[in-house]
């Protein structure tokens, strides 16, 4: 039977980038016997009329492709928009990556097929194992935000690449922990693995490619956001080992206390 599912795409100021997506997705699905439903998931920016015009245009050619626009009014963010679109998805395999073609959509086949398969509760597009990588030039700056940050969250995961925007996650699975998810930041995919508690990650190669057109949204603020949900879900994930290391610590600080006075008691009255 042909697997059945919907590409959930983030969008924001990515006209230029809507068209080529499409037809590359829908050409990689097409060889590969996938069915795609296709969804930009977008917020509202200068570019959204040409856009919107764009994935009308495509729907009118044949393709399976909606765009849903959240308001400005309404917020704003990457990890929100892509859960707002898992929301709305028609089929039970989702998979979500970025608009840029930084992800290649004839690697779509590849992460979606360990979920598929029943393999894997959650499988990565991974720039590092074996016949992963990046396949340009990327500012030392960049590369080093990327390894500390994904050190970082070395202990909350075990793909070895969680902070890939592309990956692949059943809904049922998305269910166990989907109310729990923090909307904000970038870094959904990580998010998503520890809050659902997916136990078999599956990390497939991908090749990293540079944007194909306009700019990344990455910002200091983003940053920041990625430090608050890390503590966030160490907290989630080892409360109890946090709370049992805060009461060793009380216990320890009571028992040195009580050492302490009674030491100085048995010296005073040595010295009476
Ligand atoms: N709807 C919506 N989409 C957004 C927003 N911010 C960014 N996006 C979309 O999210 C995707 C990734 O955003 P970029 O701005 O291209 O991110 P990046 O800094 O290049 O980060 C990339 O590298 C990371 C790994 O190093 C990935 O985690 C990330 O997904 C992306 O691939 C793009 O399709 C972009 O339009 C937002 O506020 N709202």
């Amino acid at each position: 039977m042909m697997a059945k599912v919907t590409v959930v795409v983030p969008t924001y100021n990515e006209v230029e980038n809507l068209r080529p997506l499409t037809e590359r997705l829908f050409a990689a699905a097409s060889k590969a016997k996938l069915e795609v439903e296709l969804v930009f998931a977008e917020d509202e920016s200068v570019g959204t009329p040409a856009s919107v015009a764009i994935v009308t245009a495509l729907e009118k050619e044949g393709y399976a492709v909606a765009m849903r626009v959240r308001r400005a009014r309404e917020g704003r963010g990457l990890s929100s928009a892509v859960l707002l679109g898992f929301d709305a998805a028609r089929h039970d395999v989702l998979v979500c990556m970025d608009a840029d073609l930084q992800h290649e959509p004839e690697s779509v086949p590849a992460v979606v097929a360990p979920v598929v398969s029943g393999a894997a509760d959650f499988a990565i597009g991974s720039r590092n194992v074996a016949d992963g990588g990046v396949g340009f030039e990327w500012s030392l700056k960049r590369q080093i935000i990327s390894k500390g940050a994904t050190l970082l969250a070395m202990p909350l995961t075990a793909s070895t690449d969680p902070m890939s925007g592309f990956f692949c996650v059943r809904k049922d699975t998305l269910a166990k922990g989907r109310s729990h998810c923090n909307p904000r930041g970038f870094k959904i995919a990580l998010e998503i693995m520890v809050r659902c508690r997916c136990k078999s990650v599956v990390d497939v190669p991908i090749t990293f490619r540079d944007r194909a057109a306009g700019e990344s949204k990455l910002t200091m603020r983003q940053n920041i956001d990625y430090v608050r949900q890390l503590i966030d879900l160490y907290c989630f994930l080892y409360k109890g080992y946090i709370s049992a290391a805060a009461y060793a610590v009380v216990l320890l600080v009571l028992l040195f206390s009580w050492v302490a006075i009674q030491s100085w008691g048995g010296s005073r009255e040595l010295s009476s």
